[in-house]
């Protein structure tokens, strides 16, 4: 029975949590003080901002003790600017003109402000951090609650129009159950952190706006939906569901397989060497995709050299002591611009020399990665694979395979990210020794949806059966020529999307950290056969959404005949 009230609000969906609280609702910014002459003495209003400016400075210390770590030096410095000496000469002087203290208030800061932005760099931005003293200063002095992050004693699910980077480094995780954002998208600064930290979230949901502080709420990312004022059976349904999760986080940690004891690696993302030890412990059986841009960004307008690259990837490397790991050659143009490999402005630069395109016609660079790579390897006992982004053609993955083994690279494979590679995958597999399917980047590709543009951000999606027939054709490929087939775009993070890429054929899949927990146990909940089934609902379907719709309700009657 749904309950009288019940409304669902759709949005964006981060991760595959669920929770279940009240809403405690992040209060929008105060409007500007209006400039009319105090009725108060100058004596008495000289005091009302005296008394705020003391009483949020004493919050926010006392914030900071309880946050600890960075959080506590941002905020005892905000602390300390809402008692700068220099700031209470400039509201005094706004007082002796006749001003209220609110008033005063907000005009010394923002004068403050103004001359920070000026300064521009680290200066700028602490800007919004003198906004939000300003802020809270204003609400006490008003008595109404200080915008920001609420402060319930309660656990809540919070909801803002977005969060700052500021709001989210101050949220304490033992009390936010969620997330729900009106604005922003899946790579929004909320749905990142979330991602991060395991934060259940929707976010893009327009219509929480209308979301009472109180409401209770169940809020289901995996569905990407927010129900408003539930049903006891839905509370209950999610109850069981997050008992289930909490469940499969603390099981044991297994290798990737599926129930019948079909072995699917399960491997890790990483973008330095820095998250390896997170990825090992949560039981990352190796690394199948090291983006190595973020070195290259980090070099500062050059490419790094070869001895700094050998050192990073023997960091990677022992981390990951006797297992695969596998390095993906730079990958710069389009969403990773990197000035000194192609600075020739393009139309479209999704279409232009990016990936192994660039590294061709820089071939110096590529040579150099190689040799880094190849002398880290000799130095460690990691199994290291080698792989090309943006590989289109076969005579690239000729080209590609040959020079890595010219540096001894023993495994060299490419990335299937564009249709046409996917499309001659036979002849790709006889080629090289692996295929890495990049789904993110094979979606934008087959459905001419460029993936940093929201307004299109609903036709990427791997679901589409057009995306699974290319995987398909490239997991049939592998399995004839005896190649192994992983996926290392978004789409392995999805545990029922995962079950479907292995019945297409992929042998292992890697995944941001966080998003093994879950497709470990979305894996052990069915066998080969069941996964191939699956596969063959979702090629069948017409669309996207019809896809993966007709694959949970097929994985909801298998799991329901087993029990
Ligand atoms: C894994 C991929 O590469 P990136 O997201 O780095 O382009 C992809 O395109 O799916
Ligand atoms: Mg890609």
């Amino acid at each position: 029975m749904t309950s009288e009230l019940e409304r669902t609000i759709a949005g964006t969906g981060i991760g595959q949590g669920v929770a279940v609280g009240v809403v405690a609702r992040m209060s929008d910014p105060l409007p500007e003080p209006a400039d009319t002459p105090s009725t108060r003495s100058q004596a008495e209003e000289s005091e009302r901002a005296r008394v705020s400016l003391g009483v949020v400075a004493r919050e926010l210390e006392a914030r900071g003790q309880s946050a600890g770590g960075a959080a506590k030096d941002v905020l005892e410095a905000q602390a300390m600017m809402a008692e700068d000496p220099m700031l209470s000469d400039a509201i005094d002087e706004a007082l002796a003109a006749g001003k209220t203290a609110e008033r005063a208030v907000f005009e010394a800061f923002a004068s403050f402000r103004d001359q920070l932005v000026a300064m521009g760099g680290y200066l700028g931005e602490r800007a919004a951090d003198l906004d939000d003293v300003s802020q809270r200063v204003i609400a006490d002095l008003g008595g109404v609650a200080a915008p920001g992050v609420p402060n319930p004693e309660h656990p809540f699910i919070l909801v803002a129009r977005d969060l700052a980077p500021a709001d989210t480094a101050m949220l304490d995780l033992d009390k936010v159950l969620g997330l729900i954002t009106s604005d922003g998208g899946p790579t929004s600064h909320t749905a990142i952190l979330a991602r991060e930290k395991s934060i259940v979230a929707v976010v893009g949901a327009a219509d929480a706006t209308g979301l009472a502080e109180g409401t209770r709420v169940v809020l289901d990312a995996a569905a990407g939906i927010v129900i408003a004022d539930p049903s006891d059976e839905q509370v209950a349904d999610a109850e069981r569901r997050i008992a289930e999760r909490k469940a499969a986080a603390v099981a044991p940690v297994t290798p990737g397989a599926l129930a019948d004891g079909t072995a699917i690696p399960l491997l890790a993302n990483l973008g330095s060497s820095a998250g390896a030890q997170a990825a090992a412990d949560a039981g990352a059986e190796g690394v199948g995709l090291f983006r190595t841009e973020f070195l290259f960004l980090d070099a500062g307008g050059s490419a790094p050299t070869v001895e700094q690259q050998k050192e990073h990837y023997i960091r990677l490397l022992e981390a990951f002591g006797g297992k695969k790991v596998v390095v993906r050659v730079l990958d710069a143009g389009a969403d990773k611009p990197l000035q000194f490999l192609n600075d020739a402005h393009e139309e479209n630069p999704a279409l232009g020399l990016r990936g192994l395109r660039a590294l061709r016609a820089s071939e110096d660079i590529l040579r150099e990665q190689l040799t880094a790579l190849a002398e880290a390897d000799a130095a460690t006992d990691a199994e290291l694979w080698v792989m090309a982004p943006m590989v289109s053609t076969v005579e690239e993955t000729r080209y590609f395979v040959a020079l890595a083994r010219e540096f001894g690279i023993k495994t060299a494979g490419v990335m299937v990210e564009v249709p046409s590679l996917a499309l001659l995958a036979d002849k790709v597999a006889a080629e090289s020794d692996f295929a890495s399917i990049g789904t993110n980047d094979l979606t934008q590709y087959t459905l001419a949806a460029d993936r940093m543009l929201g307004s299109v951000a609903a036709f990427q999606d791997p679901w589409h059966p057009a995306v699974l027939r290319l995987v398909g054709e490239v997991g049939a490929a592998g399995a004839a020529a005896g190649k192994p087939v992983g996926i290392c775009g978004e789409a392995a993070a999805d545990p029922l999307l995962a079950v479907v890429l292995v019945g297409l054929g992929a042998t292992s899949l890697s995944m941001s950290t966080p998003a093994l927990v879950d497709v470990r146990a979305s894996l052990l909940t069915f066998t080969l056969d069941e996964a191939r089934h699956l596969a063959g609902i979702a090629l069948a379907a017409d669309g996207a959404a019809e896809s993966r719709a007709a694959v949970a309700a097929a994985a909801l009657t298998l799991k329901e005949a087993r029990s």
